[in-house]
């Protein structure tokens, strides 16, 4: 089954489009809590989660432990939820097939995100595996994204249309091309960006609005990030009830953009 036919299949069956983000910061217990930090909100989240979304950052920042504790992890998560390895890798063709395969093949996540400045070699490698993913950065849901992503070509194209013209360069392969666009800054991009699947982060601590997204009633798989929203909301609720909750409003939005 290819990446895109798993991920329309898991949306099916739960009714929800939350990614659930998996980044854990060592509090009052240190590192050695993490683990079962993590164990308990998968286990309270996952009937809920579309997929889920563990950042290397978080897992490098504890050093090897954190790689452990990562690896760990990604040998217990449930089978029925995608796990998108947010890694934002970029790096000359050679290297590129390292990732790759420490990825896919070791660590077997089924999808990855990849920043695409490095051009169509740096994600070859990315490209020939069946049933994966590969999320492009396209329009990052940070300020900054003006700064490269948000600039109009003299041609009249957007820059983020370069990098999603590099996944169309990939359509017949047996990875999936998706594109990660954020919520705080999808208006006005929504209509350029093909019916391939999103990773929309912003969603929560971020105060993206699901307005936009949901009016483009698009009809690929995508999915809508919430990490500290559902991590460290402290508001008196369980991590399942949160998810519960997000992927509630997710729904809600969907719902009234039809109506
Ligand atoms: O454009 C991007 C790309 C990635 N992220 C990542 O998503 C989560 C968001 O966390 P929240 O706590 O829900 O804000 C985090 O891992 C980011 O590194 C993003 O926010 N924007």
């Amino acid at each position: 089954m290819r990446y895109r036919e798993r991920l329309q299949a898991r949306i099916a069956a739960t009714g929800s489009r939350l990614c659930v983000g998996l980044d854990p910061r060592p509090g009052e217990g240190g590192i050695e809590a993490v683990p079962d930090f993590l164990k308990r909100v998968v286990d309270e989240t996952w009937e809920k989660a579309a997929a889920f979304k563990p950042n290397m950052a978080y897992f490098e920042a504890m050093g090897l432990r954190g790689i452990e504790i990562l690896e760990k992890l990604l040998g217990e998560m449930p089978s029925e939820v995608p796990v998108i390895l947010d890694a934002k890798r970029s790096d000359i063709g050679e290297t590129q097939k390292y990732y790759a395969h420490s990825y896919f093949a070791h660590w077997k996540v089924d999808a990855v995100t990849l920043n695409p400045f490095l051009g169509y070699d740096s994600i070859e490698p990315f490209l020939g595996w069946e049933g994966k993913g590969i999320y492009l950065l396209a329009v990052t849901s940070n300020a900054g994204s003006a700064d490269f992503q948000r600039q109009t070509l003299a041609d009249g194209r957007s820059v983020f249309e370069l990098v999603t013209a590099l996944g169309e360069r990939a359509k017949g392969l047996p990875t999936d091309v998706g594109y990660v666009v954020g919520l705080t800054n999808a208006s006005g991009v929504l209509a350029k960006i093909p019916d391939a699947p999103l990773l929309v982060p912003g969603l929560g601590a971020q105060g993206g609005d699901l307005a936009s997204l949901a009016a483009a009633a698009r009809t690929a798989p995508d999915v809508i990030n919430v990490s500290r929203g559902i991590l460290y909301a402290d508001d008196g609720s369980s991590y399942g009830e949160r998810a519960v909750s997000w992927a509630a409003r997710i729904s809600q939005a969907y719902e009234e953009a039809v109506a």
